[in-house]
């Protein structure tokens, strides 16, 4: 086994799903040792031709080539078993069962004798798995269900690498793993690389990728656009080449917002009185019109539970949310007052994966869209399209399945539901997650609008840079309370927030 011996080649390949052409003819060589990275605008091919090497599907035409051998796998699990495994953006987990029974699906067989799983078995060498990867707190006997969706995404890490693994592809997981679960991440793809194992990353965010990779590949619109060298990788200003190779132009203009005046009204329009509820207590906030407030904190410090609250999805104890003086008791409420909410869990609270774009973006303005008993289906569709156009949804048409989207056009869709609905006060959960550098300063941007509107904005991130760069006030959480808070300034910096966080 030699460094820098190919072990993995595509050649020429092609995709297509009806009309939208998903792969031009796209060439990609991978080596043994290797931490490759690939970037891309969203749908421009990434997760596509990674999945057709680790046996998610086929290509419409081309070919494989994998250690030597022309390469036609039939299943994830067949690529899995002969050692391509691909982490994907969602969760990938299956739910009922145990964290053991996930982590060994599909190799059940090594833990049988006599016709009889024996569980116990499993679940010992589970653990030793979870274990070795430092995530041991995560007990192989418990259900899936028990853990969130980061816990979820280390499980699937596990479930990846088995003795025969050569190839790992990591599809834009880092933006849903916790502080903690990126560097559990980032170890083990170093100690793959250093037993010469491949490894693919799959990222939005260039920082990672010069840190990580040493190798960078860069697909737009279904075709390969550059491979740099880690030499290449090394050159100033590389970050503006590889937007360049990116998006086929230079990008102009303020990524977060310019200014530091955090300046808003006093009109309180979310507000959260002695709110109680699970290992929340006695949280209390003022959402101020035109205000950004930002909520950032390790995974498992409570936000996420807080951007639920405010939107009506959690049954309270004690005290109160109130949107304009009215109660939110549920999200039915929450709507009805004007209040919009970005969820984390894209595919299971976000969107209506098997409905299209259309009906996805038009949902919460259907009672505005209402005349009478009537809803006018053109209505909906210049809604619609409207907002397509505005965020480059990468489709077919309004028709299309949301199932059918890249990750970073779904989010688009979760987002422009609400700027479709002019929602005036928005609970932002994540709401970059996944999306190219391009997009994401276009949402920046379009808060920023939300924020000149008088519109009341809470963004809560895993990313302190974003909050930063656009929070007029920031919040940090710490074991389900506030621990910190921070005003606006030019001078404010990740590391002053860190010992907040731990
Ligand atoms: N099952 C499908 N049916 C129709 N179109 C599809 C299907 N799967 C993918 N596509 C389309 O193929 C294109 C490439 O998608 P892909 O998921 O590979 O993009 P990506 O580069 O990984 O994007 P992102 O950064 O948003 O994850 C997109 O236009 C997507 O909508």
């Amino acid at each position: 086994m030699k460094e820098n011996e190919i072990i993995f080649q595509a050649i020429n390949i092609k995709k297509e799903f009806d009309v939208t052409v998903a792969l031009k003819g796209a060439d990609i060589t991978l080596k043994r040792g290797e931490i490759r990275g690939l970037i891309g605008e969203n749908g421009s091919g990434k997760s596509t031709i990674m999945s057709i090497a680790a046996g998610m599907q086929s290509a419409t035409s081309g070919e494989m080539v994998y250690k030597g051998k022309t390469w036609n796998p039939t299943s994830m699990i067949d690529a899995n078993l002969q050692g391509i495994s691909m982490i994907l953006q969602e969760a990938n987990t299956i739910p009922g069962i145990t964290v053991a029974q996930n982590i060994f699906a599909g190799r059940e067989k090594e833990f049988t004798s006599h016709g009889i799983v024996r569980i116990k078995k499993m679940i010992r060498a589970a653990q030793a798995l979870l274990d070795k990867y430092e995530i041991g707190y995560i007990h192989a006997a418990d259900q899936i269900d028990r853990y969130n969706f980061e816990d979820r995404k280390l499980i699937e890490l596990v479930r990846c690498i088995n003795e025969n693994i050569e190839i790992l592809v990591v599809d834009e997981t880092t933006t849903a793993l916790s502080h903690n679960g990126r560097n559990v991440l980032y170890k083990l793809i170093h100690q793959l690389a250093e037993a010469h194992k491949t490894v693919v990353l799959i990222s939005h965010d260039i920082d990672e990728i010069l840190e990580h990779c040493t190798s960078l590949t860069v697909l737009r619109d279904g075709e390969i656009m550059g491979e740099l060298t880690k030499e290449d990788m090394q050159k100033s200003d590389i970050a503006n080449k590889i937007r360049y190779l990116m998006i086929g132009r230079e990008m102009t203009g303020d990524y977060y917002r310019s200014d530091y005046d955090s300046v808003c009204s006093e009109v309180s329009r979310l507000s959260f009185q002695h709110v109680t509820f699970g290992r929340i207590k006695d949280f209390n906030l003022e959402v101020h019109a035109g205000e950004i407030v930002g909520i950032g904190g390790l995974s498992g410090c409570g936000m996420h539970e807080i951007g639920r609250a405010g939107y009506g999805l959690e049954k309270l104890i004690e005290g109160k949310v109130l949107c304009d003086g009215k109660i939110v008791k549920s999200c039915k409420d929450a709507i009805k007052y004007g209040i919009g909410y970005i969820s984390k869990n894209r595919d299971t609270e976000a969107l209506i994966l098997n409905g299209s774009i259309q009906d996805n973006i038009v949902l919460p303005s259907l009672p505005d869209l209402q005349k009478g008993i009537y809803i006018s289906k053109k209505s909906e569709h210049m809604l619609s399209d409207k907002e397509i156009e505005r965020f480059h949804i990468k489709c077919a048409d309004g028709n299309q399945w949301v199932n059918t989207l890249s990750g970073g056009n779904k989010q688009k869709v979760s987002f422009a539901k609400w700027t479709a609905k002019g929602a005036n006060i928005i609970i932002m959960d994540c709401p970059t997650r996944g999306v190219d550098v391009g997009v994401k300063q276009f949402m920046y941007q379009q808060i920023m609008e939300m924020k000149k509107a008088g519109n009341a904005i809470l963004m809560i991130s895993e990313e302190l840079t974003e909050l930063i760069g656009m929070s007029d006030r920031l919040l940090i959480m710490k074991d389900f309370e506030i621990s910190g808070q921070f005003k606006r300034s030019s001078g404010l910096k990740p590391a002053d927030m860190i010992n907040y966080m731990v």
